[in-house]
């Protein structure tokens, strides 16, 4: 097995359970975390003895923030168009033909709402708490995070997300279909345990071809990933994007527009 620094990858009992794992950063991806997963995912993807994928963030804070903002000059560095290569860590988890279950045990903000969106299905602790904030640090997932969202929340809800930035608690992402099912914290992973024993039970056939078909009709997201990650990239290069990542490490609002006096008459 490969040897990973940012994720760990647990398999046991039929059970591949991977671990984000760097709870100093809120459990935010930079590139490396995103290699690790997509190699997990592989891994465990095409392992005959796992029924099932639980993805997860390690301590009891964060399931995932998102991208690394520390790490984050105009890009992030690595591989892939915007320097992350999420295109293909969003599509490896649709790609794997077996469940894939968030485990949410904490924030799931920005990217880390993106891979709850993507999971299969997810399970949310009590405490969990959901949001996009892109607009808020001067990103965007154009892809699966917005028009898949949509699918999964409907267009008003997942307009309000991107919109508004709000917080959501674990009752509201229920509510919105955004999750599966919230228990108390405590009972987190007893109720994955379930969920994963349930799935175990079913033929691995069967659900590799039901989850092959749930994907076939939103699968043209794929493409327009790729190209918004094209305009992605061009706009990380902009003072208004450099703007947002600087007003989050200053831990202060942005500035995204010029003041009223700026404006001209008509501003
Ligand atoms: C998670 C929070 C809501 C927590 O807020 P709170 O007020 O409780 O605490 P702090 O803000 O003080 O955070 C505590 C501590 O954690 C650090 N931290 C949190 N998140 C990150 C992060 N993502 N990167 C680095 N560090 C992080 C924070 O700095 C504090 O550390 P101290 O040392 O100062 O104590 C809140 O933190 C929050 O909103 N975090 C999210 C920030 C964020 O901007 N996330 C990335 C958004 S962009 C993104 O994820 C993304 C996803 C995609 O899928 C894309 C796809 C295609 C293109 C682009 C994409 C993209 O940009």
């Amino acid at each position: 097995m490969a040897e990973y620094h940012d994720i760990s990858l647990d398999v046991r009992d039929g059970v591949a359970r991977i671990t984000i794992a760097r709870p100093d950063k809120y459990n935010a991806f930079r590139a490396a975390t995103c290699e690790e997963l997509i190699d997990a995912f592989t891994t465990a993807g095409w392992d005959r003895t796992v029924g099932v994928i639980v993805l997860t963030g390690a301590g009891d804070k964060a399931f995932c923030t998102g991208g690394d903002q520390s790490s984050h000059e105009g890009g992030y560095g690595g591989r892939g168009t915007i320097g992350l290569p999420l295109e293909e860590l969003h599509t490896v988890i649709r790609d794997v033909p077996k469940p894939v279950i968030a485990r949410v045990n904490g924030f799931a903000i920005g990217g880390g709402n993106v891979l709850v969106t993507c999971c299969d299905l997810a399970i949310a602790s009590d405490r969990a708490v959901f949001g996009q904030v892109g607009p808020k640090v001067g990103s965007v997932d154009p892809g699966f995070g917005t028009a898949y969202l949509a699918r999964v929340v409907g267009e008003k809800k997942a307009r309000e997300i991107w919109f508004l930035c709000r917080r959501y608690t674990a009752e509201q992402a229920l509510a919105m279909g955004l999750v599966n099912a919230v228990v108390p914290h405590q009972e987190l992973d007893a109720e994955v345990a379930r969920w994963c024993a349930e799935i175990l039970d079913l033929s691995p056939t069967a659900l590799a071809l039901a989850k092959r078909a749930f994907n076939a009709d939103s699968d043209s997201i794929r493409g327009i990933s790729a190209l918004g990650m094209q305009a992605v990239s061009l706009f990380y290069e902009t003072d208004e994007a450099k703007e947002g990542v600087a007003a989050f490490r200053a831990k202060r609002k942005p500035r995204f527009r010029p003041p009223p006096s700026d404006r001209g008459q008509d501003g």
